[in-house]
C-alpha cells in the first residue's frame, strides 16, 4: 500500500435543505486499495459515493474536502470530475441502463469513449472497444446489441467496461450488483475486481453486502445514519468488530439469522431529520450506557490501522453472538 493516500476525503457533509445525511466523514483511499463502504439502507453511502465525484443529486450541498493525489500535486476531484471523467475516476453505478444510452449498440458506445480518451482512428477505436468488452466477458457477438437487449450481468459487464476503459486511477462502484441475482452478483464483481487489478486503479465499493466485502476489500468503512462507524483492514474490522453496530452486521450473516429473515440489527435506523441526541446508534446497542445518549462519539484510533466511533468499542465482546445472541 503506498504511504500517500490517492484520495483523501475530509469532514464530508451531504445535506438536504437542513437535514445532514452524510455527517462529517473523512477517510483516505490509497492507489492499491479496495475500500468498502458498508451500512443498512440509508446510512449514507450512495451519497457519500456520488459527492466524491461531484455526482449528487440535485438540491444536495456538499461539504467537506475531496483531494486526489496526482503526479503534479494534489487537486480537487469534485471540482474536475467532468474533465477528469473516464481518465482519472469513473463510475460504475447501481443501474447499468442509466449509464448506457438506450440508442446506440454497447460497443459504439464503448468506442466512443475511447475516442473521447485516446487520438485513435474510429476502427482502431472499435478494435479496443471490442477487446475491452471482451476482457469483460461480453462476447464480440454481443457488442452489437442495444442495451435491453443485454441480460442485466451483461449489460453491468459493459458498465464496467465502459468505466475501466480509460484506465482511472479510481473506481467508484456504488452496489454494482444489487439489482442482479444473486448467482451473477459474484461472477460480476470478480470482472470488477479483476479490471482494477489489471488496471492498477484503487476501487471504492459501496456494498450491503459483507460476504463481498470479505472476499475483495482491503479495508472496509462502516457507515451508520451518515457518520463512520469503524474503519480499518477488512479482515481485522469483521474479524473482530469492534463497534456493537459492526457486530450486529455480522450476526445477521449467521444461517439462523439469514434463515429467520432478521434484520441486520433489531430496530430501525433514525430518520435523518429525527436523530436522537449522543450517538445514533443508542437506542439499538445492548451496550449503551448514559454518555452515548447524550455525546456523539469521535472516530477514535485504536490502533495503528482501525479507527471506531463508539464509546463502549472496548466493551465489545469477541463474538459477534455475544452481543447479538438472538441473530446468531
Ligand atoms: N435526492 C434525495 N433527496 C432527499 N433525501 C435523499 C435523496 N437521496 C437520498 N436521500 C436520503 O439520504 C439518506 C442516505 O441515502 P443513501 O442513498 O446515500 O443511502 P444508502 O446508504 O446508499 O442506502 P441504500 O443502501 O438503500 O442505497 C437516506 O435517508 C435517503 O432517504
Amino acid at each position: 500500500m503506498a504511504d500517500e493516500p490517492l484520495l483523501s476525503v475530509r469532514d464530508l457533509t451531504v445535506a438536504f435543505g437542513a437535514v445532514e445525511v452524510v455527517r462529517g466523514l473523512s477517510f483516505d483511499v490509497y492507489g492499491d486499495d479496495v475500500l468498502a463502504i458498508v451500512g443498512e439502507s440509508g446510512a449514507g453511502k450512495s451519497l457519500t459515493a456520488r459527492a466524491l465525484l461531484g455526482l449528487e443529486p440535485r438540491g444536495a450541498t456538499v461539504g467537506g474536502t475531496v483531494r486526489m493525489r496526482t503526479a503534479t500535486g494534489t487537486t480537487g476531484v469534485r471540482e474536475e470530475a467532468a474533465r477528469l471523467w473516464g481518465r482519472r475516476v469513473a463510475l460504475v453505478p447501481q443501474d447499468a441502463l442509466s449509464a448506457l444510452s438506450p440508442v446506440h449498440p454497447v460497443e459504439d458506445q464503448l468506442a466512443a469513449a475511447v475516442r473521447s480518451l485516446r487520438r485513435v482512428s474510429r476502427r482502431d477505436a472499435r478494435a479496443r472497444a471490442a477487446r475491452a468488452l471482451e476482457r469483460v466477458g461480453v462476447p464480440a457477438a454481443r457488442g452489437r446489441a442495444y442495451p435491453h437487449e443485454l441480460s442485466g450481468g451483461m449489460r453491468q459487464r459493459a458498465v464496467i467496461a465502459m468505466a475501466t476503459v480509460g484506465e482511472p486511477e479510481l473506481v467508484v462502484a456504488d452496489e454494482p450488483t444489487t439489482a442482479l441475482d444473486r448467482d451473477l452478483r459474484e461472477q460480476v464483481l470478480r470482472v470488477l475486481t479483476e479490471r482494477r487489478e489489471a488496471t492498477g486503479a484503487a476501487l471504492v465499493l459501496v456494498t450491503h453486502d459483507l460476504e463481498a466485502v470479505r472476499e475483495h476489500a482491503g479495508r472496509v468503512l462502516v457507515m451508520y445514519a451518515g457518520r463512520h462507524v469503524e474503519s480499518g483492514p477488512a479482515d481485522r474490522v469483521l474479524g473482530r468488530p469492534r463497534a456493537p453496530y459492526t457486530a450486529g452486521l455480522l450476526a445477521a450473516l449467521t444461517p439462523v439469522a439469514r434463515g429467520g429473515r432478521l434484520p441486520a440489527v433489531p430496530g430501525v435506523p433514525p430518520a435523518p431529520g429525527a436523530l436522537p441526541p449522543g450517538c445514533a446508534f443508542a437506542p439499538r446497542c445492548p451496550l449503551a450506557e448514559e454518555r452515548c445518549r447524550t455525546r456523539s462519539p469521535e472516530p477514535l484510533r485504536v490502533d495503528a490501522v482501525r479507527s471506531v466511533s463508539c464509546h463502549r468499542w472496548d466493551a465489545v465482546p469477541a463474538s459477534a453472538a455475544g452481543l447479538f445472541p438472538g441473530r446468531a
